[in-house]
């Protein structure tokens, strides 16, 4: 594990205006007498990682349904790449192509080959009668390739989801949300369940892939130091509320936002919690 130093003196050179995510005092609820989120700010730079971190219930999947237009606030405002997030507005039903989400469940077709799988992140490119004959474009097929040989997944296109490791079915979820050449890529708990070597990889499969298209990565974690070791920034939600987002640059994380904890008692919180 890496040395962590401390620091309450921000002064990163990567701090970038070029916001893909903004969000200004949102709240929202699953019904009408509690807030599953409440008052959170944040904003996320293009081409980051950003992390988000807390414990169970605490609102990080409903924070990422946000980010892709699967919810919308009851208060506040929400801007995806300067467009508030609306069915109705063509812009951002164009934008929600661009948004790679992979949901806790991984959303795979059991029955449908790996390559079927993942050219699904390909059809809203593709006409009704290409999707329904399955009548692929060359060009879409020799980039399901690149992405399917990216992924580690060479060999396996024919193999049927369902008969794939725990491992094999995150990479195509990855694979099927790179096909969709996103901006965003929203990934929730991708890593959790898996042994450590295979988080890793799993990781660092996202790290490479982030790099190479130039995407935002905003993924939920329960575990801090993975989110520490990946995330150019770590918002922690507790209950619905952010209360501290923690800058990370090489091997020193910085307070941004402090709530009613700092860094060394989250982590200290964490530590405890790992023992447990
Ligand atoms: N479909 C739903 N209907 C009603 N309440 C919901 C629904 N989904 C989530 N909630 C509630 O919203 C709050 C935040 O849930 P959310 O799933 O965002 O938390 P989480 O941090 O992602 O949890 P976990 O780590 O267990 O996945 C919780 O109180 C949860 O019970």
């Amino acid at each position: 594990m890496k040395q962590i130093q401390m620091t309450k003196n921000p002064s990163f050179s990567s701090i970038s205006t070029n916001k893909i995510i903004q969000m200004n005092n949102v709240s929202t609820s699953y019904d009408s007498k509690n807030f599953a989120l409440e008052g959170i700010n944040l904003s996320i730079d293009r081409g980051t990682n950003y992390a988000i971190v807390g414990q169970s219930g605490s609102g990080k999947s409903t924070l990422l349904k946000l980010m892709n237009g699967m919810m919308i606030p009851s208060k506040g405002t929400i801007k995806i790449d300067y467009t508030t997030p609306n069915m109705n507005n063509k812009k951002f039903k164009k934008m929600m192509h661009e948004i790679g989400y992979i949901p806790q469940s991984l959303g795979l077709v059991k029955n449908i080959s790996v390559f079927e799988n993942i050219m699904i992140g390909a059809l809203p490119r593709l006409s009704k009668i290409q999707s329904l004959l399955k009548k692929f474009p060359d060009g879409e097929i020799q980039e399901a390739m690149k992405i399917i040989d990216q992924v580690g997944l060479s060999g396996k296109e024919t193999r049927k989801a369902y008969m794939l490791s725990g491992g094999e079915k995150r990479r195509v979820a990855i694979a099927r949300a790179l096909m969709q050449k996103p901006t965003i890529l929203l990934a929730d708990e991708i890593v959790s369940e898996l042994d450590h070597v295979t988080s890793r990889e799993i990781m660092d499969l996202i790290a490479e892939a982030q790099k190479r298209m130039n995407l935002t990565a905003i993924m939920v974690h329960h575990d801090i130091q993975l989110a520490l070791k990946y995330a150019n920034r770590v918002a922690v939600i507790k209950k619905g509320q952010k209360i501290l987002e923690i800058g990370v640059e090489g091997d020193t994380i910085v307070d941004f936002q402090t709530g009613d904890m700092n860094t060394e008692e989250i982590m200290e919180m964490y530590a405890n919690d790992t023992e447990k």
